[in-house]
């Protein structure tokens, strides 16, 4: 039974249709990837799904419940949490406040001390415990990325989608990334993720999903979706050979 199902999704900004019929499908505990060269339409289809855009046709049926209609606080109501390509943090709070902050779209809300102790939890959880009291504006852009993931397991998400969250880490960050995504995959959770970091593909994801200029061109397990001949020439050209 698919946790997440798209089916005909489009969204066009002008004359420009930037995902073009999108058809997938994501079981409960799998980790998918999202892939495809630049400007090919990823960003558009997480924020269709996060409800951040609307759809021009199609749908998008989360755990039974039709979103695609839904503004972005229902759908996060209803389990799906996300992180942005560029960070959005709420700067002049603190990083446990702006974890608390991601406790109010969800259907528990936590409040004093019970919701600072969580926010505690999820700090340390993604390696920023010590900058709790520390103003989100003031954290380097990686710390920010770590916060915002804190802030989007604060919903408690049943689907967390991820864009682009592993981008731009050096080689040892990039390590415990990926333990930290394995992490939650190990607890049962459910990603979608957008990503260019291959090793990073490769580590995570049971199937991905590749999108060139808006359409789906390959889906299916990681590896062979990789090796596929027209997959690469999507990524790097006709004359990679
Ligand atoms: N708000 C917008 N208004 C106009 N065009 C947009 C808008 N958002 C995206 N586009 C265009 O839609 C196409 C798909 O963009 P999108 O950001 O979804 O691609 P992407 O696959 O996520 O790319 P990248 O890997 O570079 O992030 C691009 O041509 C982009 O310029």
């Amino acid at each position: 039974m698919s946790m997440l199902k798209i089916k005909g999704l489009q969204k066009s900004f002008g004359g420009l249709r930037a995902v073009d019929g999108l058809d997938f499908e994501v079981s409960r505990g799998e980790v998918v990837g999202l892939l495809g060269p630049n400007g090919s339409g990823k960003t558009t289809a997480m924020n269709l799904i996060s409800g951040a855009l609307r759809p021009n046709a199609g749908e998008i049926i989360f755990d039974s419940h039709r979103i695609d209609c839904l503004p972005p606080h229902r759908i996060a109501r209803l389990g799906v949490a996300r992180t942005f390509q560029l960070v959005k943090v709420l700067g002049s709070m603190s990083c446990s406040e702006n974890v608390q902050a991601g406790m109010a779209f969800r259907p528990q809300h936590a409040f004093g001390a019970a919701a600072r102790e969580e926010a505690l939890m999820l700090l340390e959880r993604v390696g920023l415990r010590h900058r709790a009291h520390v103003a989100a504006s003031d954290l380097t852009y990686i710390d920010q990325k770590r916060l915002e993931l804190a802030r989007a397991l604060a919903l408690r998400p049943q689907l967390l989608l991820l864009d682009e969250w592993l981008a731009g880490l050096n080689p040892s960050e990039l390590r415990e990334g990926i333990a930290l995504i394995l992490d939650l995959r190990a607890q049962g959770l459910t990603v979608v993720l957008v990503e260019h970091v291959m090793d990073a593909v490769r580590a995570l994801c049971d199937r991905c999903i590749v999108m060139s200029a808006g359409i789906k061109l390959a889906e299916g397990k990681t590896n062979a979706v990789l090796a596929r001949e027209d997959v690469i020439t999507a990524y790097l050209g006709v004359d990679h050979a």
